[in-house]
């Protein structure tokens, strides 16, 4: 598909070209646009409202469908919300809009220089339909620039989770950070993954498998991958395991904390459903090769209960009440009755429209009460027979040896260590 890229700055345009690779578009400058615009000045503060506008009158003009990005900063100021539009009108520099900034900023107490950088892509096509995209990163709007790379604002713009301006980043630490960035992943991850669905067939229980997911979805790209993995889980129990699990890839990791969008609700019937509805959907959100992890444990006296419903267990809000209820659930249980099992699912949904699904399942015994510190969850009830332990009994490095996550991982960290190849497509033709 030939697409028209509403920009002027070369710079742009190629990174465009760079992350957009995989969707095979042909990407073509507008060239100077500001002359063909309804009105460059046009106030509209609301970029998700003003942005498709502008889109769609360019994509009218030029018969192309049309792409066309706008950012802004949003603050407060003497309790009423900001927005400064970044668009250059016509005779202004980046310099002169720099120092309107600023000249807006003077004076401002740090609390109101917290600001959200948004930025907003709409690709509009010739007939009238458009698809936004927003990216947003939360900051803090320096009175003076700080750094020397970075474009445009980048100097003014302190990520305070990263403890510096967007300009002092290395371009990968941009990538990761820069609100422009986040909206083109998102367009990619939209367009690639659209024929993902989480209801394909599953592969053999107890294996890990490569699903072809997008039969007519565009060919893996071979091009090397960033190696940067979104773990999408709200459990930092489970974030830490992961983290320590995935070291040996050396793969730079982003985390939820990141992004500001809400993860779906886990609606699956299998661990697999719910691992691949998180991992698709956080894929989707953001376009990076994205893992979930789905677990839970089953409990023989229980029929299996709590499953998939191990985290909302009894309607219970908290680990502890969960363990408690879970006692509960056991009592007057004999000791050889109290069989269970953890079971992790970790799912990765590659941008590309495909998926990759590793298992581990670990067999234990549900103590009559909680024996250790360490771990989180459902750790201190459960008993590992040939460790002679429970999970909250063990260190990190010792559950991870045992645990259904530590197996999971084993086979993720096998399948993928020799490098990241992405598993070619088997075409059904
Ligand atoms: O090694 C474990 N040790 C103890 N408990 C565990 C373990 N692994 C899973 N569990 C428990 C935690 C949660 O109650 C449920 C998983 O529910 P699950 O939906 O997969 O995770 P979650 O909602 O906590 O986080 P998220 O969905 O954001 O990844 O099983
Ligand atoms: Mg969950």
């Amino acid at each position: 598909m030939r697409v028209l890229v509403a920009t002027h700055k070369e710079p742009k345009l190629a990174k465009l070209r760079e992350l957009l690779a995989p969707l095979g578009w042909q990407l073509e400058p507008i060239g100077n646009y500001a002359g063909l615009l309804p009105n460059p000045d046009a106030p509209g503060e609301d970029l998700t409202e003003r942005v498709p506008v502008v889109a769609t009158h360019l994509a009218k003009l030029s018969g192309l469908p049309t792409l066309l990005d706008e950012s802004c900063f949003e603050y407060t100021r003497a309790g009423q919300r900001v927005f400064f539009s970044l668009q250059f009108g016509p005779g202004d520099s980046e310099e002169e809009r720099r120092a309107k900034l600023l000249q807006k900023l003077r004076g401002l107490p740090p609390q109101e220089r917290m600001t959200r950088f948004m930025t907003v892509l709409t690709l509009a096509y010739p007939q009238g339909k458009t698809e936004t995209y927003v990216g947003e990163t939360q900051g803090v709007l320096l009175h003076k620039p700080k750094g020397e790379g970075g474009v445009g604002y980048d100097t003014l713009f302190f990520v305070l989770e990263a403890g510096k301006t967007l300009a002092e980043m290395s371009p990968a630490e941009r990538e990761r950070f820069s609100p422009w960035e986040r909206a083109v992943r998102r367009l990619l991850g939209h367009h690639i993954i659209d024929h993902l669905h989480p209801t394909v067939e599953l592969p053999p229980q107890g294996s890990s498998a490569t699903l072809e997911l997008a039969p007519g979805a565009a060919r893996p790209s071979s091009r090397p991958s960033p190696m940067r993995l979104l773990v999408a889980t709200n459990n930092p129990g489970k974030y830490r395991e992961l983290r320590e699990g995935l070291a040996p890839l050396g793969w730079e990791l982003a985390s939820l904390l990141d992004y500001t969008f809400k993860m779906p609700p886990e609606e699956g019937a299998t661990f697999e459903d719910n691992a691949m509805l998180k991992a698709a959907f956080a894929c989707r959100q953001t376009g990076l090769l994205t893992l979930a992890d789905d677990s839970g444990l089953e409990v023989d006296a229980l029929e299996g209960e709590p499953g998939v419903y191990s985290a909302r267990f009894g309607g219970r809000k908290s680990d502890l009440e969960r363990n408690i209820y879970l006692l509960e659930r056991l009592k007057g249980v004999p000791a050889d009755k109290r069989t269970a099992r953890f079971v992790a699912v970790l799912a990765v949904a590659h941008p590309q429209g495909f998926m990759q699904l590793f298992r581990g399942v670990t067999e234990g015994l549900i103590l009559e009460a909680p024996r250790g510190e360490n771990g989180f969850g459902y750790d201190p009830l459960f008993f590992v027979p040939e460790a002679g332990k429970t999970f909250a009994e063990m260190s990190m490095e010792e559950k991870a040896r045992h645990s259904h996550r530590g197996k999971a991982l084993a086979e993720l960290i096998e399948a993928y260590k020799d490098g990241f190849r992405i598993p070619e497509a088997s075409s059904s033709e």
